[in-house]
């Protein structure tokens, strides 16, 4: 029997609370001891970007009904342009279309979690790699958890407060993938960031490996280590993760909205379907897994578009655009347009356009809300609602992402949670016969 067990000595590990929080990714020293918890401190994620054109919007929420027909190519849905395309990774390896890529991103996480269904007939928690089974000190895996939810806590208040209310295994899992998910981000977004290469990526992948081999380097990665021992959770979206960052290192511009949307897939889209695992999908469910995910994926990409929305000013500040230069250009806008940071009329017109693109997200997101298990949807909800509120923020600061932060405020969140309560309660409608019998098989 394999076992989770700290690579680095346990004296090590205790410090890798905060002395290295990041720590074996450096480039220069292997460890990065200045980066500590205090790294997160501030930390946001500045990249993002954009999508959509005046009437020929792009929204992949029209994916779901590719992947569900089995890949085949869709061009049009309502109107509405899908655009599919191969185009070659900053790294400079050719590779598949951005859709085909993600459609085998999602498969491979349904597969996964179908297998384990039938294999468990509908056990919520589930003990996926058995062979892997944490026996490395509980105490010390209980500490580990205990930071996750500190650090959860600390840089997401509203979303720690909704994990509250699910199963603890549930809340300790969605904590540890938060964690490395800030962690990963951190890596190019926070203070240490001009020090990181790609090397130190490619490490940061090693250790990711070792995480789903049962070896973690630190306290933080044992958490993740027996999460991914017992839930259904596919590495490739944490992988697909790494590569965004990668592309953050070397890209700043995107071409169309077919690259916009792959970067959005791997830094947002990959936490929806690391999430659903953990979350759970209602035994009463009458959709299709596959759905479930598409829906997850969708709240990802539209709360990172969203996020790139809010924030064009600042990235445009640190020399980004996240926003399909194709579209800009039917617009009549240019790159200087955005670094001169004035709003016109045209760029009134884009956000308009890019605002409908990122809600047809959301609302691909909210029908697969309710398919998530009881527990799980009230922090979905919240942060579904209070992220598409950015957006009318957007609308209400006059499409002035430049000089201004489009936010929620205190009092709108307060509002915003007991709404997002009530739609919880809502079941998914009662599952025939015939799919309650699939659902066991
Ligand atoms: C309930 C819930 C929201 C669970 C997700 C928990 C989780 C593991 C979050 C990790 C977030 C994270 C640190 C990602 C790293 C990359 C990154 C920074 C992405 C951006 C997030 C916001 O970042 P930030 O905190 O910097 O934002 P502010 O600047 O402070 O506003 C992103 C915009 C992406 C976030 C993406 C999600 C939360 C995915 C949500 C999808 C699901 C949880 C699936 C739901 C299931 C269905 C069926 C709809």
């Amino acid at each position: 029997m394999q076992t989770v067990g700290l690579r680095a000595a346990s004296s090590t590990a205790s410090l890798c609370w905060g002395e290295s929080f990041l720590a074996g990714t450096s480039s220069s020293s292997g460890t990065d001891g200045s980066s500590a918890l205090l790294a997160l401190r501030g930390a946001r994620r500045g990249a993002s970007t954009v999508a959509t054109s005046a009437g020929a919007v792009a929204p992949r929420a029209v994916l779901s009904q590719r992947q569900e027909s089995g890949g085949a190519a869709v061009r049009d849905k309502g109107g509405v342009r899908v655009q599919s395309s191969t185009f070659t990774e900053p790294l400079g390896r050719n590779f598949m279309s951005a859709e085909q890529r993600v459609y085998e991103a999602v498969a491979k996480q349904v597969a996964i979690v179908e297998r384990e269904q039938s294999r468990s007939r509908g056990s919520s928690l589930i003990d996926v790699r058995p062979d892997l089974t944490p026996v490395s000190t509980q105490e010390m895996l209980d500490d580990a958890y205990t930071r996750c939810g500190e650090v959860c806590a600390e840089y997401a208040k509203t979303f720690y407060l909704g994990t509250k209310l699910m199963t603890p295994e549930r809340q300790r899992a969605i904590w540890a993938i938060y964690v490395w998910c800030r962690r990963t981000d951190e890596l190019v977004d926070g203070p240490n960031a001009s020090r990181i290469t790609p090397t130190a990526l490619d490490r940061w992948e090693d250790r990711l490996e070792d995480i789903f081999r049962g070896q973690p380097y630190d306290m933080l990665d044992a958490a993740l280590a027996d999460t991914v021992s017992k839930f259904p959770v596919d590495i490739q979206p944490f992988r697909d993760m790494i590569d965004g960052m990668r592309m953050d290192l070397v890209k700043s511009r995107y071409a169309n909205f077919d690259e916009l949307y792959m970067y959005c897939y791997n830094v947002a889209g990959t936490v929806g379907l690391m999430s659903v695992p953990i979350m759970g999908i209602d035994p009463e469910s009458k959709a299709t897994t596959q759905s479930v995910y598409n829906g997850a994926l969708a709240l990802g990409i539209a709360n990172q578009l969203t996020n790139i929305l809010r924030d064009v000013g600042e990235d445009a500040r640190r020399g980004r655009i996240y926003l399909p230069q194709d579209e800009l250009a039917r617009f009549g806008l240019t790159d200087e347009d955005i670094m001169a940071g004035k709003v016109t009329d045209k760029w009134r017109a884009f956000m308009k356009d890019q605002i409908k693109r990122a809600r047809v997200f959301f609302a691909e997101a909210e029908n697969s809300v309710r398919e998530l298990d009881n527990d799980s949807r009230w922090p979905v909800w919240s942060a579904l609602l209070l992220y598409q509120q950015i957006l009318d923020a957007v609308e209400a600061n006059d499409y002035d992402n430049f000089t201004k932060r489009a936010y929620v405020n205190k009092w709108q969140k307060f509002a915003t949670l007991p709404i997002a309560y009530g739609r919880a309660l809502v079941k998914p409608p009662a599952a025939s016969p015939a799919k309650n019998l699939v659902r066991s098989l």
